[in-house]
């Protein structure tokens, strides 16, 4: 059995939480190490004044003493500063007698883009925060959190992950393709957005202005590298077992998340086939190993123990601030969507968010390979499997 986790939450109620359930006892985790990873998502040019309200630090309720895991499940909270302006709008008590006119009237505005409309005719609401309070990515802090755990997890075993921001808007970053590894994580500490030419950055940050000054907003496209999974994780046997499969899925989970690619991905369908499989080696020091990895980490479903490639779509954000025309469900006529705050740009967030997508996939996919109830043991044992893997 793998791993899984439930997060709640809504945007502007108390908190956010997530139940991490089916980790190995006895591994190593230390707050600050989750704390890290949710002040790298709030980071980045281009969001709106929620961001200044919120300072995202977890408190771990369960599942860790003293720094090591405990192999129950953990919970990890993550309060909402913006809920003290919500308490009577958000509040879980019906409303007394009178208290109708002081919470704000209800939403009835659909925003095109959004989940507004769908959602409150799939659940029946009239009132359309019921349904944008939740599918508000918000919820994208404790999937960090959840995600944190995870690559904490896969760091231990060898595995390392890094996210950055390719294009935004249309500008590209142009990272150097064969810069390595190490490089692009060195660069990327800080802020997922870095790009060949410094100047680049700098248009980037002026696309958003301008998108912004117009009332409009930019989406992009980002890319998570993962190396050092060990060879065979996965599975060809059956479709949901399918590593790639379930990567593309977690990606696509992502709020405003429209497209997915492994490897050179949509490129593949205008190359011949003897540019776009890798040639397979052999060495005594890496084992099998391809000469290139145009396939991004992936065969049948399985990993080949290349770094695995995967980059995201993310749509521009759908509230504007130039309106686009939409309905009101009271009176069925006919408006212009008009906002009070929003983000213009959150492609470096969503970087981020794309990263942790990703660890907690990867993580999974292992502790199904190779759960032990104890960490060291987990760990041995993928420590075995790279050895055979290499000598095969
Ligand atoms: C980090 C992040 C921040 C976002 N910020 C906003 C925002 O401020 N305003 C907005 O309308 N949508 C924002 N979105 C996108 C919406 O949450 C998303 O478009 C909406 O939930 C509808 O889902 P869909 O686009 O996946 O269909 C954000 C998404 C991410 C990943
Ligand atoms: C709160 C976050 O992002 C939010 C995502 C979001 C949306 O509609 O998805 C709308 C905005 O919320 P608000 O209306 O409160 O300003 C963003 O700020 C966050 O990333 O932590």
């Amino acid at each position: 059995m793998g791993m899984r986790y439930l997060t709640a939450g809504e945007s502007h109620g108390p908190q956010l939480t997530t139940i991490v359930e089916g980790l190995p006892a006895g591994m190593p985790l230390l707050l600050e190490d989750i704390n890290k990873e949710l002040s790298r998502r709030q980071k980045g040019y281009g969001r709106g004044r929620r961001m200044q309200i919120e300072k995202d630090t977890a408190q771990i309720v369960s599942g860790v003493r003293h720094g090591y895991t405990l192999g129950s499940p953990i919970a990890l909270v993550v309060h909402n500063n913006d809920w003290k302006h919500w308490t009577n709008i958000m509040g879980a008590e019906p409303l007394e007698e009178g208290q109708e006119d002081e919470v704000k009237r209800k939403v009835t505005r659909a925003r095109p883009g959004h989940a507004d409309l769908n959602g409150a005719i799939k659940y029946g609401h009239r009132d359309m925060r019921n349904v944008l309070e939740r599918s508000s990515a918000r919820e994208t802090t404790v999937r960090v959190a959840a995600g944190a755990i995870a690559k904490q997890l896969l760091s231990l075993v060898g595995v390392e992950l890094v996210a950055h921001v390719v294009e935004i808007g249309g500008i590209k970053a142009n990272v150097d393709p064969s810069m390595s590894f190490e490089a692009l994580k060195d660069m990327t500490e800080n802020s997922p957005v870095r790009c060949a030419d410094p100047t680049v950055e700098e248009d980037m940050k002026a696309a958003i202005d301008e998108a912004k000054k117009n009332g409009d907003s930019i989406g992009g496209v980002v890319e998570v590298i993962a190396k050092g999974m060990p060879v065979g994780v996965g599975s060809y046997v059956h479709y949901d077992r399918k590593l790639d499969g379930k990567l593309a899925a977690a990606i696509m989970s992502i709020n405003a998340f429209k497209g997915v690619e492994i490897g050179i991905g949509f490129e593949a369908a205008r190359k011949p086939g003897s540019e776009v499989h890798d040639e397979i080696a052999w060495d005594q020091e890496k084992g099998y190993y391809r000469k290139s990895n145009r396939l991004g980490g992936f065969e049948g479903g399985m990993t080949t123990g290349m770094p695995i490639v995967i980059r995201g779509v993310m749509k521009p954000i759908p509230t504007l601030y130039k309106p686009l025309m939409s309905v009101d469900i009271e009176t069925k006529e006919p408006f212009a969507a008009s906002v009070e705050r929003s983000d213009s740009c959150a492609v470096p967030a969503a970087a981020v968010v794309a990263e942790h997508a990703v660890a907690w996939e990867l993580a999974n996919a292992l502790i199904e390979q190779f759960y032990s109830d104890r960490f060291e043991a987990f760990a041995d044992e993928i420590k075995r499997q790279r050895e055979y893997a290499r000598e095969f």
